[in-house]
């Protein structure tokens, strides 16, 4: 399947012409089918974040990007240029691993300088340069031993970006870090991306470190693209169930059908934005958790569609937020979890053991079909 005729819409930006793509990528590890049929386009300048649970092909599809992979079947095009067969070192490409992979017997100058070909001075000069874009001037003679995890993967991007690589390919480069520094190398490498435009992929598990980042997420499930899209479509209009799942949390409402055609959650009738096609198995009805809203029961007004009693059963602080689980009064198996700000009016409620009305408006409602992912 190709990115393009996945169901998200995209862009105005998107559809100008590809920079690199990968056309029809299969790879099997044994009997292993590790990539099935994937294709993926890559516009110049462009921040793309491959996206997925471990183990569905994420670092296998940038290996064989990078050269340091070959896939079964399938081209690279850069351009109309074929580079399947092309060695690593020939494809000028710039990479960041997970582990720092800097070499320990090299000072911070030296690793930078590795793969330049300049004078003595020029490199110099050249190392200056990308310490000084990289905020850690002064360092260059430490080793990296002697470096935190946030400076050593600073000096590792550094030296990725020494050639001035037309791509730059990153595997979970921030996954070792502890919060505070992800949070604010996240910041860096978005602004130092932006200001050199170097194309960009990188490999994450970590939906919010994508969402951060990224132009375009590409979600992968089993060595397929599953949906393609902005990390605001990505969020907001997951094509299946796997990606809703994936991308954030998830509240979902079983619902059954009435003989009249109505559908009903907890016996109440439940009124939705699309009507799934008539089914006889119990379908699932799915709404984010910032979008159940929540009235004080002597404030609901009796004519408002789609309105429950409900129990707080668990209240969890998240600066600045609630989350809580509540409980349906008329079938306390049904759980879910609302999400209010300090500012939002029924933020005080969000009480353990208080009863409140929730309302979940019809246009927060997704049905997916049951045999999608
Ligand atoms: N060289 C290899 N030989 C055999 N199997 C491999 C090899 N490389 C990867 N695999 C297998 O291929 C599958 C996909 O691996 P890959 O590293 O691409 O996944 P991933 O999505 O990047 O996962 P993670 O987020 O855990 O790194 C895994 O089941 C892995 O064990």
């Amino acid at each position: 399947m190709y990115l393009h005729d996945l169901p998200i819409v995209q862009s105005a930006q998107a559809q100008t012409e590809a920079w690199l793509r990968c056309r029809d990528i299969s790879k099997q590890f044994g009997t292993s089918q590790v990539l099935d049929h994937i294709s993926l386009d890559i516009r110049k300048g462009e921040f793309l974040c491959l996206l997925g649970p471990s183990g569905c092909g994420k670092t296998t599809l940038l290996r064989i990007i990078a050269g340091l992979e070959q896939q079964d079947q399938g081209q690279i095009l850069m351009g109309s240029r074929d580079i399947s067969r092309l060695p690593p070192a020939e494809r000028h490409y710039g990479i960041v691993f997970q582990s720092y992979a800097l070499f320990p017997n090299l000072n911070v100058s030296d690793n930078i300088a590795f793969a330049l070909r300049d004078s003595r001075q020029a490199k110099r000069r050249r190392v200056d340069e990308l310490l000084d874009l990289i905020g850690l001037q002064g360092i260059q003679q430490r080793y990296p031993a002697q470096l935190s995890g946030g400076q050593q993967q600073r000096v590792a991007l550094a030296r990725a970006l020494a050639t001035s690589p037309s791509l730059l390919l990153l595997d979970e480069p921030l996954s070792a870090l502890d919060a505070q520094v992800r949070d604010h190398l996240q910041t860096e490498l978005r602004r130092l991306q932006e200001k050199l435009g170097v194309t960009t992929i990188m490999v994450t598990h970590d939906q919010d470190e994508a969402a951060a980042l990224a132009d375009t997420i590409a979600v992968m499930h089993q060595g397929r693209f599953v949906q393609s899209g902005t990390p605001e479509q990505i969020y907001h209009q997951p094509a299946n169930r796997f990606v809703a799942d994936f991308v954030g949390r998830c509240n979902w409402f079983p619902i059954t059908q009435h003989q009249n055609g109505h559908w009903l959650l907890a016996g109440e009738k439940l009124e939705l934005r699309t009507a799934p096609t008539p089914s006889k198995q119990a379908l699932d009805v799915f709404c984010r958790p910032e979008h159940v809203q929540i009235q004080s029961e002597w404030q609901a007004h009796s004519q408002q569609a789609n309105q429950w009693m409900a129990i707080v059963e668990r209240v969890d602080f998240l600066a600045g937020r609630r989350r809580a689980t509540l409980s349906l009064c008329k079938q306390r198996d049904i759980r879910f979890e609302v999400e209010l700000h300090q500012r939002d009016a029924a933020y005080g409620q969000l009480i353990t053991g208080q009863m409140v009305c929730a309302h979940l408006p019809p246009a927060s409602l997704t049905v997916f079909n049951p045999e999608s992912v």
